[in-house]
Protein backbone atom coordinates (compact mmCIF):
# COMPACT_ATOMS: atom_id res chain seq x y z
CA UNK A 1 0.00 0.00 0.00
CA UNK A 2 0.74 4.00 -0.39
CA UNK A 3 2.25 5.31 2.66
CA UNK A 4 0.34 8.42 3.56
CA UNK A 5 2.31 9.66 6.20
CA UNK A 6 5.35 9.12 7.57
CA UNK A 7 6.99 10.16 10.92
CA UNK A 8 10.74 9.76 11.73
CA UNK A 9 12.60 10.84 14.89
CA UNK A 10 9.42 12.73 16.49
CA UNK A 11 10.34 14.04 19.97
CA UNK A 12 8.65 15.99 21.93
CA UNK A 13 9.20 16.58 25.96
CA UNK A 14 7.04 19.07 28.63
CA UNK A 15 9.19 20.32 30.95
CA UNK A 16 11.33 17.14 32.49
CA UNK A 17 8.64 14.68 31.19
CA UNK A 18 10.06 13.27 27.62
CA UNK A 19 6.68 12.18 25.88
CA UNK A 20 7.78 11.47 22.54
CA UNK A 21 11.92 9.99 22.14
CA UNK A 22 11.91 9.20 18.74
CA UNK A 23 8.47 8.24 17.14
CA UNK A 24 8.72 6.21 13.45
CA UNK A 25 5.75 5.05 11.65
CA UNK A 26 4.12 5.02 8.69
CA UNK A 27 0.51 4.94 7.58
CA UNK A 28 -1.08 3.72 4.40
CA UNK A 29 -3.64 5.27 2.34
CA UNK A 30 -7.01 3.08 2.82
CA UNK A 31 -5.57 2.38 6.38
CA UNK A 32 -7.29 1.94 10.06
CA UNK A 33 -4.36 1.65 11.98
CA UNK A 34 -5.00 1.06 15.94
CA UNK A 35 -2.38 3.47 18.10
CA UNK A 36 -2.15 1.66 21.98
CA UNK A 37 -0.43 1.51 24.63
CA UNK A 38 -0.59 2.27 28.41
CA UNK A 39 -1.68 5.57 29.43
CA UNK A 40 1.13 8.03 29.10
CA UNK A 41 2.85 6.14 26.73
CA UNK A 42 2.36 9.04 24.39
CA UNK A 43 -0.64 8.24 22.00
CA UNK A 44 -2.57 12.01 22.51
CA UNK A 45 0.67 13.41 22.15
CA UNK A 46 1.70 12.09 18.84
CA UNK A 47 -1.89 12.73 16.76
CA UNK A 48 -1.62 16.02 18.84
CA UNK A 49 1.57 16.77 16.92
CA UNK A 50 -0.59 15.23 13.37
CA UNK A 51 -3.39 17.32 14.39
CA UNK A 52 -1.53 20.97 14.67
CA UNK A 53 -2.74 21.38 18.49
CA UNK A 54 0.95 20.94 19.79
CA UNK A 55 4.34 21.25 18.03
CA UNK A 56 7.08 19.20 18.08
CA UNK A 57 10.78 19.48 19.51
CA UNK A 58 12.19 17.25 16.63
CA UNK A 59 12.18 15.15 13.88
CA UNK A 60 10.30 15.22 10.66
CA UNK A 61 6.73 14.23 9.29
CA UNK A 62 6.23 13.92 4.99
CA UNK A 63 2.20 13.67 4.19
CA UNK A 64 1.52 13.19 0.56
CA UNK A 65 5.35 13.00 -0.20
CA UNK A 66 5.44 16.77 0.93
CA UNK A 67 7.04 17.76 4.58
CA UNK A 68 4.45 18.47 7.19
CA UNK A 69 4.62 20.81 9.82
CA UNK A 70 1.28 22.06 10.98
CA UNK A 71 1.53 25.19 13.01
CA UNK A 72 -2.38 25.02 14.10
CA UNK A 73 -5.45 22.47 13.76
CA UNK A 74 -6.92 24.32 10.33
CA UNK A 75 -3.03 24.08 8.79
CA UNK A 76 -3.31 20.82 9.72
CA UNK A 77 -6.77 20.56 8.17
CA UNK A 78 -5.63 22.86 4.92
CA UNK A 79 -2.95 19.73 4.42
CA UNK A 80 -5.04 17.05 4.51
CA UNK A 81 -5.65 16.18 8.10
CA UNK A 82 -8.65 15.92 10.19
CA UNK A 83 -8.51 15.33 13.90
CA UNK A 84 -10.96 14.12 16.67
CA UNK A 85 -9.14 14.94 19.99
CA UNK A 86 -9.70 13.17 23.22
CA UNK A 87 -11.19 15.85 25.19
CA UNK A 88 -12.91 17.67 21.95
CA UNK A 89 -14.79 21.07 22.69
CA UNK A 90 -17.75 22.20 21.30
CA UNK A 91 -19.99 25.22 21.07
CA UNK A 92 -22.59 23.95 22.90
CA UNK A 93 -24.76 27.14 20.85
CA UNK A 94 -24.10 25.82 17.58
CA UNK A 95 -26.72 23.62 15.72
CA UNK A 96 -25.86 20.19 14.52
CA UNK A 97 -25.62 20.74 11.11
CA UNK A 98 -23.05 23.72 11.53
CA UNK A 99 -20.98 21.62 13.71
CA UNK A 100 -20.30 19.03 10.86
CA UNK A 101 -19.56 21.40 8.30
CA UNK A 102 -18.37 24.31 10.36
CA UNK A 103 -14.62 23.31 8.84
CA UNK A 104 -15.63 21.73 5.19
CA UNK A 105 -15.88 23.33 1.99
CA UNK A 106 -20.18 23.62 2.64
CA UNK A 107 -19.70 25.52 5.67
CA UNK A 108 -20.82 28.80 3.50
CA UNK A 109 -24.17 26.99 2.21
CA UNK A 110 -27.66 28.51 2.71
CA UNK A 111 -28.88 26.84 6.33
CA UNK A 112 -31.64 24.83 4.59
CA UNK A 113 -28.89 23.45 2.55
CA UNK A 114 -27.12 22.41 5.50
CA UNK A 115 -29.67 21.13 7.37
CA UNK A 116 -31.46 18.49 4.39
CA UNK A 117 -27.05 17.45 3.75
CA UNK A 118 -26.33 16.75 7.40
CA UNK A 119 -29.61 14.72 7.73
CA UNK A 120 -28.81 12.74 4.32
CA UNK A 121 -25.17 12.43 5.97
CA UNK A 122 -26.46 11.17 9.24
CA UNK A 123 -29.40 8.95 7.75
CA UNK A 124 -26.28 7.06 6.02
CA UNK A 125 -24.86 5.82 8.96
CA UNK A 126 -27.90 5.08 10.81
CA UNK A 127 -28.11 8.64 13.06
CA UNK A 128 -31.51 10.25 13.01
CA UNK A 129 -30.69 13.49 15.16
CA UNK A 130 -32.55 16.88 13.54
CA UNK A 131 -29.70 18.63 12.31
CA UNK A 132 -31.30 21.57 13.99
CA UNK A 133 -30.64 20.75 17.52
CA UNK A 134 -27.79 22.73 19.56
CA UNK A 135 -24.95 20.73 20.21
CA UNK A 136 -25.38 21.61 24.03
CA UNK A 137 -28.54 19.78 23.95
CA UNK A 138 -26.71 16.50 23.22
CA UNK A 139 -25.14 13.84 25.89
CA UNK A 140 -21.11 13.17 25.24
CA UNK A 141 -21.57 10.56 23.29
CA UNK A 142 -23.78 11.52 20.59
CA UNK A 143 -21.47 14.93 20.76
CA UNK A 144 -18.74 12.85 19.20
CA UNK A 145 -20.74 10.85 16.78
CA UNK A 146 -21.93 14.51 15.36
CA UNK A 147 -17.64 15.33 15.87
CA UNK A 148 -17.30 11.90 13.38
CA UNK A 149 -19.93 13.41 11.05
CA UNK A 150 -18.03 16.49 11.10
CA UNK A 151 -14.65 14.61 9.73
CA UNK A 152 -16.32 12.63 7.31
CA UNK A 153 -17.87 16.67 5.88
CA UNK A 154 -14.02 17.35 5.89
CA UNK A 155 -12.73 15.20 3.04
CA UNK A 156 -9.29 14.98 4.97
CA UNK A 157 -7.07 12.49 3.91
CA UNK A 158 -5.71 11.34 7.00
CA UNK A 159 -8.16 10.85 10.65
CA UNK A 160 -7.18 11.40 13.48
CA UNK A 161 -9.51 9.70 16.48
CA UNK A 162 -8.36 10.01 19.97
CA UNK A 163 -10.20 7.77 22.11
CA UNK A 164 -13.68 8.42 20.54
CA UNK A 165 -15.70 5.72 22.00
CA UNK A 166 -14.61 5.24 24.98
CA UNK A 167 -18.31 5.47 26.78
CA UNK A 168 -20.04 4.46 23.49
CA UNK A 169 -22.63 1.30 23.65
CA UNK A 170 -22.62 -1.66 21.68
CA UNK A 171 -24.59 0.23 19.31
CA UNK A 172 -22.61 3.64 19.21
CA UNK A 173 -19.35 1.83 18.36
CA UNK A 174 -20.81 -0.53 15.54
CA UNK A 175 -22.03 3.18 14.55
CA UNK A 176 -18.48 4.64 14.36
CA UNK A 177 -16.79 1.27 13.35
CA UNK A 178 -19.04 1.77 9.82
CA UNK A 179 -18.02 5.23 9.82
CA UNK A 180 -14.30 4.69 10.42
CA UNK A 181 -14.71 1.84 7.55
CA UNK A 182 -16.17 3.89 4.92
CA UNK A 183 -13.58 6.40 5.39
CA UNK A 184 -11.05 3.82 5.04
CA UNK A 185 -12.90 2.24 1.52
CA UNK A 186 -12.57 5.80 0.37
CA UNK A 187 -8.67 5.74 0.32
CA UNK A 188 -8.89 7.57 3.64
CA UNK A 189 -6.32 6.69 6.52
CA UNK A 190 -7.29 6.64 10.07
CA UNK A 191 -5.25 6.86 13.44
CA UNK A 192 -7.66 5.21 15.98
CA UNK A 193 -6.28 4.75 19.40
CA UNK A 194 -8.99 3.19 22.16
CA UNK A 195 -8.05 0.92 24.85
CA UNK A 196 -10.61 -1.14 24.19
CA UNK A 197 -9.31 -5.15 22.84
CA UNK A 198 -12.91 -5.92 21.13
CA UNK A 199 -12.71 -2.66 19.11
CA UNK A 200 -9.27 -3.18 17.91
CA UNK A 201 -9.91 -7.51 17.26
CA UNK A 202 -12.98 -5.61 14.69
CA UNK A 203 -11.82 -2.74 13.61
CA UNK A 204 -7.90 -1.93 12.89
CA UNK A 205 -5.94 -3.47 9.92
CA UNK A 206 -2.61 -3.16 12.44
CA UNK A 207 -1.64 -2.23 15.40
CA UNK A 208 1.28 0.38 16.60
CA UNK A 209 2.14 -0.45 20.28
CA UNK A 210 3.94 3.15 21.56
CA UNK A 211 5.38 2.48 25.11
CA UNK A 212 6.86 4.83 27.17
CA UNK A 213 7.47 7.51 24.19
CA UNK A 214 8.49 4.93 21.79
CA UNK A 215 6.77 2.68 18.88
CA UNK A 216 7.71 -1.10 20.47
CA UNK A 217 5.50 -3.17 18.38
CA UNK A 218 3.57 -3.50 15.39
CA UNK A 219 1.59 -6.29 14.81
CA UNK A 220 -2.21 -7.50 12.82
CA UNK A 221 -4.97 -8.19 15.23
CA UNK A 222 -6.47 -10.35 12.70
CA UNK A 223 -7.61 -13.87 14.19
CA UNK A 224 -5.82 -13.30 17.09
CA UNK A 225 -7.99 -14.22 20.30
CA UNK A 226 -8.36 -11.08 22.75
CA UNK A 227 -5.64 -12.41 25.54
CA UNK A 228 -3.76 -12.51 22.74
CA UNK A 229 -3.95 -9.06 21.17
CA UNK A 230 -3.60 -8.11 25.32
CA UNK A 231 -0.42 -9.66 25.68
CA UNK A 232 1.24 -8.12 22.65
CA UNK A 233 -0.09 -4.66 24.00
CA UNK A 234 0.86 -5.21 27.87
CA UNK A 235 2.90 -8.01 28.02
CA UNK A 236 1.16 -9.44 30.67
CA UNK A 237 -1.18 -12.66 30.87
CA UNK A 238 -4.66 -11.08 31.47
CA UNK A 239 -7.68 -13.22 31.54
CA UNK A 240 -10.65 -12.07 30.11
CA UNK A 241 -14.36 -13.69 30.44
CA UNK A 242 -14.18 -14.39 34.05
CA UNK A 243 -17.32 -13.90 35.84
CA UNK A 244 -16.99 -13.08 39.97
CA UNK A 245 -18.14 -15.75 42.15
CA UNK A 246 -21.69 -15.57 43.37
CA UNK A 247 -22.44 -13.39 46.22
CA UNK A 248 -24.17 -16.41 47.98
CA UNK A 249 -27.70 -17.19 49.02
CA UNK A 250 -27.25 -16.55 52.44
CA UNK A 251 -24.54 -13.67 51.81
CA UNK A 252 -22.35 -16.00 53.78
CA UNK A 253 -18.60 -15.00 52.63
CA UNK A 254 -19.46 -11.36 53.16
CA UNK A 255 -21.24 -11.55 56.47
CA UNK A 256 -20.25 -9.57 58.76
CA UNK A 257 -19.28 -11.54 61.76
CA UNK A 258 -21.72 -10.44 64.30
CA UNK A 259 -24.87 -9.68 61.86
CA UNK A 260 -27.20 -11.60 60.66
CA UNK A 261 -30.70 -11.33 58.73
CA UNK A 262 -31.50 -10.42 55.33
CA UNK A 263 -31.94 -6.42 56.80
CA UNK A 264 -28.26 -6.57 58.36
CA UNK A 265 -27.20 -7.03 54.85
CA UNK A 266 -28.97 -4.79 53.02
CA UNK A 267 -26.64 -1.97 52.57
CA UNK A 268 -28.87 0.73 50.30
CA UNK A 269 -33.14 -0.09 49.89
CA UNK A 270 -34.58 2.36 47.41
CA UNK A 271 -37.98 2.34 46.20
CA UNK A 272 -39.82 4.61 44.03
CA UNK A 273 -36.98 6.63 42.75
CA UNK A 274 -37.79 9.17 40.05
CA UNK A 275 -36.12 12.91 38.93
CA UNK A 276 -38.33 15.49 38.70
CA UNK A 277 -37.76 15.49 34.75
CA UNK A 278 -38.75 11.88 34.69
CA UNK A 279 -35.10 11.07 33.24
CA UNK A 280 -35.50 8.60 36.29
CA UNK A 281 -38.95 6.52 36.84
CA UNK A 282 -39.70 4.61 39.78
CA UNK A 283 -36.67 2.90 39.98
CA UNK A 284 -36.34 0.44 42.95
CA UNK A 285 -33.73 -1.85 44.15
CA UNK A 286 -32.04 -3.27 46.81
CA UNK A 287 -28.29 -3.34 47.10
CA UNK A 288 -26.73 -5.71 49.50
CA UNK A 289 -23.51 -5.50 51.47
CA UNK A 290 -20.42 -6.33 49.58
CA UNK A 291 -22.45 -6.55 46.13
CA UNK A 292 -21.05 -4.90 42.95
CA UNK A 293 -24.74 -4.16 41.04
CA UNK A 294 -23.90 -3.34 37.31
CA UNK A 295 -26.11 -1.09 35.74
CA UNK A 296 -26.23 -0.44 31.87
CA UNK A 297 -28.37 0.59 28.84
CA UNK A 298 -28.30 2.91 26.43
CA UNK A 299 -27.55 6.52 25.79
CA UNK A 300 -29.98 8.20 27.29
CA UNK A 301 -31.79 5.29 29.47
CA UNK A 302 -31.34 7.23 32.49
CA UNK A 303 -28.24 6.06 34.51
CA UNK A 304 -26.77 8.92 34.93
CA UNK A 305 -28.99 10.97 35.92
CA UNK A 306 -29.91 8.03 38.57
CA UNK A 307 -26.45 8.15 40.13
CA UNK A 308 -26.74 11.65 40.61
CA UNK A 309 -29.87 11.15 42.20
CA UNK A 310 -28.36 8.86 44.73
CA UNK A 311 -25.80 10.74 45.98
CA UNK A 312 -27.24 14.44 45.96
CA UNK A 313 -26.15 15.34 43.03
CA UNK A 314 -29.54 16.03 41.10
CA UNK A 315 -33.20 16.42 42.53
CA UNK A 316 -35.09 13.63 43.18
CA UNK A 317 -37.73 11.88 45.14
CA UNK A 318 -38.43 8.30 46.21
CA UNK A 319 -40.98 6.96 48.45
CA UNK A 320 -38.24 5.08 50.48
CA UNK A 321 -34.28 5.51 50.51
CA UNK A 322 -32.48 3.55 53.49
CA UNK A 323 -28.64 3.10 53.60
CA UNK A 324 -28.01 0.38 56.65
CA UNK A 325 -31.87 0.76 57.57
CA UNK A 326 -32.16 4.07 58.24
CA UNK A 327 -33.89 6.82 56.28
CA UNK A 328 -31.28 8.84 54.57
CA UNK A 329 -31.45 12.47 53.67
CA UNK A 330 -29.81 14.33 50.94
CA UNK A 331 -29.74 17.98 49.80
CA UNK A 332 -26.21 17.73 47.85
CA UNK A 333 -23.31 15.45 47.75
CA UNK A 334 -21.66 15.98 51.09
CA UNK A 335 -24.50 14.78 52.38
CA UNK A 336 -24.35 11.49 50.80
CA UNK A 337 -20.23 11.70 52.33
CA UNK A 338 -21.39 11.95 55.44
CA UNK A 339 -23.00 8.72 54.84
CA UNK A 340 -20.21 7.43 53.64
CA UNK A 341 -21.46 6.93 49.91
CA UNK A 342 -18.83 7.96 47.66
CA UNK A 343 -19.89 9.01 43.80
CA UNK A 344 -17.63 9.13 40.44
CA UNK A 345 -19.13 10.90 37.85
CA UNK A 346 -18.42 10.20 33.91
CA UNK A 347 -18.06 13.84 33.05
CA UNK A 348 -14.16 15.48 32.92
CA UNK A 349 -15.76 18.53 34.74
CA UNK A 350 -17.12 16.66 37.66
CA UNK A 351 -13.98 14.53 38.04
CA UNK A 352 -13.46 16.30 41.45
CA UNK A 353 -9.54 16.46 41.31
CA UNK A 354 -7.37 19.40 42.06
CA UNK A 355 -5.08 19.13 39.01
CA UNK A 356 -3.00 21.23 40.27
CA UNK A 357 -2.32 19.64 43.49
CA UNK A 358 0.34 16.42 44.05
CA UNK A 359 -1.25 13.29 43.26
CA UNK A 360 -0.74 12.24 47.29
CA UNK A 361 -3.24 15.33 48.17
CA UNK A 362 -5.75 14.22 45.82
CA UNK A 363 -5.16 11.10 46.81
CA UNK A 364 -4.86 10.72 50.47
CA UNK A 365 -8.36 12.26 52.03
CA UNK A 366 -8.86 14.38 54.95
CA UNK A 367 -10.13 12.22 57.38
CA UNK A 368 -11.54 13.80 61.18
CA UNK A 369 -9.38 13.20 64.47
CA UNK A 370 -6.38 11.19 62.21
CA UNK A 371 -3.32 10.71 64.26
CA UNK A 372 0.04 11.05 62.42
CA UNK A 373 0.14 7.78 61.82
CA UNK A 374 -2.78 7.62 60.34
CA UNK A 375 -1.79 9.99 58.48
CA UNK A 376 1.14 8.29 57.60
CA UNK A 377 -0.97 4.84 56.69
CA UNK A 378 -2.94 6.42 54.52
CA UNK A 379 0.07 8.15 52.05
CA UNK A 380 1.65 3.96 52.09
CA UNK A 381 -1.55 2.95 50.89
CA UNK A 382 -1.91 6.20 48.32
CA UNK A 383 1.86 5.08 46.98
CA UNK A 384 0.96 1.01 46.97
CA UNK A 385 -1.60 2.31 44.63
CA UNK A 386 0.23 4.53 42.59
CA UNK A 387 2.51 1.90 42.07
CA UNK A 388 -0.26 -0.95 41.42
CA UNK A 389 -2.15 1.22 38.83
CA UNK A 390 1.14 2.21 37.00
CA UNK A 391 0.01 6.00 37.66
CA UNK A 392 3.37 7.22 37.46
CA UNK A 393 6.76 5.90 37.74
CA UNK A 394 7.96 8.97 39.44
CA UNK A 395 6.55 9.57 42.47
CA UNK A 396 3.22 10.74 44.09
CA UNK A 397 4.58 14.33 43.76
CA UNK A 398 3.94 15.15 40.70
CA UNK A 399 1.08 17.27 39.74
CA UNK A 400 -2.31 15.22 38.83
CA UNK A 401 -2.55 18.26 35.64
CA UNK A 402 0.63 16.78 33.69
CA UNK A 403 -0.86 13.34 33.90
CA UNK A 404 -1.95 11.71 31.10
CA UNK A 405 -6.13 11.59 30.85
CA UNK A 406 -6.34 8.07 31.94
CA UNK A 407 -3.66 8.49 34.42
CA UNK A 408 -6.07 11.33 36.05
CA UNK A 409 -8.91 8.94 36.08
CA UNK A 410 -7.07 6.16 38.03
CA UNK A 411 -6.05 8.81 40.33
CA UNK A 412 -9.88 9.86 40.36
CA UNK A 413 -10.53 6.07 41.11
CA UNK A 414 -8.16 5.22 43.33
CA UNK A 415 -9.38 8.17 45.34
CA UNK A 416 -12.59 6.60 45.46
CA UNK A 417 -11.03 2.61 46.17
CA UNK A 418 -9.05 4.75 49.36
CA UNK A 419 -11.58 6.70 50.70
CA UNK A 420 -13.34 4.23 52.52
CA UNK A 421 -16.42 4.39 51.83
CA UNK A 422 -19.64 1.96 52.66
CA UNK A 423 -21.20 2.24 49.18
CA UNK A 424 -19.71 3.55 45.84
CA UNK A 425 -21.71 5.11 42.97
CA UNK A 426 -18.88 5.16 39.87
CA UNK A 427 -19.71 6.28 36.61
CA UNK A 428 -17.82 4.78 33.46
CA UNK A 429 -14.63 4.00 35.92
CA UNK A 430 -12.92 2.73 33.88
CA UNK A 431 -13.22 4.89 30.81
CA UNK A 432 -9.80 5.96 29.00
CA UNK A 433 -7.95 3.57 31.81
CA UNK A 434 -5.61 0.84 29.72
CA UNK A 435 -6.34 -2.59 29.61
CA UNK A 436 -3.71 -3.46 32.44
CA UNK A 437 -4.80 -1.17 34.88
CA UNK A 438 -8.53 -2.04 34.01
CA UNK A 439 -7.31 -5.67 34.62
CA UNK A 440 -6.13 -4.24 38.16
CA UNK A 441 -8.99 -1.69 38.73
CA UNK A 442 -11.77 -4.77 38.68
CA UNK A 443 -9.59 -7.02 41.21
CA UNK A 444 -9.12 -3.69 43.42
CA UNK A 445 -12.91 -3.86 43.48
CA UNK A 446 -13.26 -7.50 43.91
CA UNK A 447 -11.15 -6.69 47.12
CA UNK A 448 -13.07 -3.88 48.13
CA UNK A 449 -16.81 -5.79 47.82
CA UNK A 450 -15.32 -8.68 49.52
CA UNK A 451 -14.34 -6.60 52.51
CA UNK A 452 -17.83 -4.78 52.02
CA UNK A 453 -18.15 -2.20 50.38
CA UNK A 454 -20.91 -1.95 47.83
CA UNK A 455 -21.14 -0.91 44.53
CA UNK A 456 -22.85 0.55 41.87
CA UNK A 457 -21.14 0.52 38.77
CA UNK A 458 -22.23 2.00 35.66
CA UNK A 459 -20.74 0.99 32.36
CA UNK A 460 -21.50 0.71 28.77
CA UNK A 461 -19.56 -1.97 27.99
CA UNK A 462 -21.04 -5.20 28.53
CA UNK A 463 -17.93 -7.37 28.81
CA UNK A 464 -16.85 -5.91 31.52
CA UNK A 465 -20.21 -5.64 33.47
CA UNK A 466 -20.09 -9.32 33.26
CA UNK A 467 -16.72 -10.07 34.69
CA UNK A 468 -17.42 -7.25 38.05
CA UNK A 469 -20.85 -7.57 39.03
CA UNK A 470 -23.19 -9.87 40.57
CA UNK A 471 -26.01 -8.74 39.43
CA UNK A 472 -27.01 -6.59 36.91
CA UNK A 473 -30.13 -4.00 35.92
CA UNK A 474 -30.40 -2.58 32.96
CA UNK A 475 -32.55 0.57 32.37
CA UNK A 476 -34.69 1.82 29.37
CA UNK A 477 -36.02 5.29 29.17
CA UNK A 478 -35.17 5.75 32.86
CA UNK A 479 -36.90 3.22 34.17
CA UNK A 480 -34.89 -0.35 35.75
CA UNK A 481 -36.74 -2.59 33.64
CA UNK A 482 -34.62 -5.83 34.62
CA UNK A 483 -32.21 -7.48 36.93
CA UNK A 484 -30.38 -10.56 36.17
CA UNK A 485 -27.94 -12.79 38.49
CA UNK A 486 -24.70 -12.88 37.12
CA UNK A 487 -24.98 -16.72 36.13
CA UNK A 488 -28.17 -15.85 34.04
CA UNK A 489 -26.85 -12.88 32.12
CA UNK A 490 -25.59 -12.50 28.65
CA UNK A 491 -23.68 -9.75 26.66
CA UNK A 492 -27.22 -10.63 24.37
CA UNK A 493 -29.68 -10.74 27.15
CA UNK A 494 -28.77 -7.26 28.30
CA UNK A 495 -28.79 -6.04 25.13
CA UNK A 496 -32.34 -7.29 24.65
CA UNK A 497 -33.20 -5.52 27.48
CA UNK A 498 -31.70 -1.91 26.60
CA UNK A 499 -33.05 -2.32 22.96
CA UNK A 500 -36.69 -3.29 24.66
CA UNK A 501 -36.54 -6.97 22.37
CA UNK A 502 -37.60 -9.49 24.96
CA UNK A 503 -35.13 -12.11 24.72
CA UNK A 504 -32.59 -11.84 22.06
CA UNK A 505 -32.06 -15.09 20.01
CA UNK A 506 -29.00 -16.03 17.91
CA UNK A 507 -31.03 -16.74 14.73
CA UNK A 508 -32.15 -13.09 14.68
CA UNK A 509 -28.62 -12.02 14.70
CA UNK A 510 -26.99 -9.70 12.06
CA UNK A 511 -27.39 -9.67 8.87
CA UNK A 512 -26.19 -6.12 8.97
CA UNK A 513 -22.76 -6.87 7.20
CA UNK A 514 -24.18 -8.89 4.25
CA UNK A 515 -26.81 -6.71 3.43
CA UNK A 516 -24.38 -3.38 3.30
CA UNK A 517 -21.76 -5.02 1.15
CA UNK A 518 -21.70 -2.81 -1.71
CA UNK A 519 -24.31 -0.48 -0.60
CA UNK A 520 -21.40 2.34 0.52
CA UNK A 521 -24.65 4.22 2.49
CA UNK A 522 -26.57 1.57 3.68
CA UNK A 523 -27.10 1.86 7.71
CA UNK A 524 -26.11 -0.62 9.67
CA UNK A 525 -29.08 -2.94 10.14
CA UNK A 526 -28.85 -4.93 13.60
CA UNK A 527 -25.46 -4.14 14.03
CA UNK A 528 -25.31 -4.84 17.71
CA UNK A 529 -25.75 -8.39 17.30
CA UNK A 530 -23.39 -8.47 14.64
CA UNK A 531 -20.68 -6.61 16.47
CA UNK A 532 -21.16 -9.05 19.63
CA UNK A 533 -20.99 -11.63 17.29
CA UNK A 534 -17.94 -10.80 15.50
CA UNK A 535 -16.06 -10.59 18.87
CA UNK A 536 -17.30 -13.58 20.90
CA UNK A 537 -16.40 -15.58 17.05
CA UNK A 538 -13.16 -13.85 17.38
CA UNK A 539 -12.54 -14.67 21.06
N1 LIG B 1 0.74 19.45 29.13
C1 LIG B 1 1.53 18.54 29.69
N2 LIG B 1 2.35 18.88 30.70
C2 LIG B 1 3.16 17.97 31.28
N3 LIG B 1 3.21 16.67 30.90
C3 LIG B 1 2.43 16.28 29.91
C4 LIG B 1 1.53 17.19 29.25
N4 LIG B 1 0.87 16.50 28.30
C5 LIG B 1 1.31 15.24 28.36
N5 LIG B 1 2.25 15.11 29.32
C6 LIG B 1 2.98 13.88 29.66
O1 LIG B 1 3.41 13.27 28.45
C7 LIG B 1 3.30 11.85 28.55
C8 LIG B 1 2.45 11.34 27.39
O2 LIG B 1 1.12 11.77 27.59
P1 LIG B 1 -0.03 11.45 26.55
O3 LIG B 1 -1.23 12.23 26.95
O4 LIG B 1 0.48 11.62 25.18
O5 LIG B 1 -0.26 9.89 26.85
P2 LIG B 1 -1.35 8.91 26.26
O6 LIG B 1 -0.63 7.72 25.73
O7 LIG B 1 -2.25 9.61 25.32
O8 LIG B 1 -2.14 8.50 27.58
P3 LIG B 1 -3.72 8.18 27.82
O9 LIG B 1 -3.94 6.78 27.33
O10 LIG B 1 -3.84 8.25 29.31
O11 LIG B 1 -4.53 9.20 27.12
C9 LIG B 1 2.73 11.56 29.94
O12 LIG B 1 3.80 11.24 30.78
C10 LIG B 1 2.09 12.85 30.35
O13 LIG B 1 2.11 12.97 31.74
Amino acid sequence: MEALLTVTDLTKHFGETIALKGVQMQVSRGEIVGLVGENGAGKSTLVSILGGWTTPDGGQLVLDDEPFRPGSPSEALLAGVGSIQQQFEVDARQTIAHNIFRSSYNADLPVDEQNELARELMASVGLDFDPERRMGELVRAEQALVEVMRVMAEESQLVLMDEVASTFNDFEISQLHEVTRRLARAGRAVIYITHRIDEIASLVDRVVVLRDGLVTREFSPHALPHTDIAYEITQRELTFGERPAPLGGDGAEHAVAGEGGVAARTRLDVEGLSTPDGAVRGVSFALRRGEVFGLTGLRRAGMSELAAALVGAAPASWQRYRKDGTDVLLREPADALKLRIGYLSDRDDELGLRTEHSIAENLVTERENATTLDEFQALREAVAQVHRLRITSTGVGGEVGHLSVGNQQKVAVARWMGAGCDVLVLNHPTRGIDVGARHDITEMLHELAARGTSIVFISSDLTELLELSHRIGVMRDGELVSVQDNADASEDSLMAEALGEGVFRDDQADTSEASGAGDEFAAPRAPVAGGRRARRASR
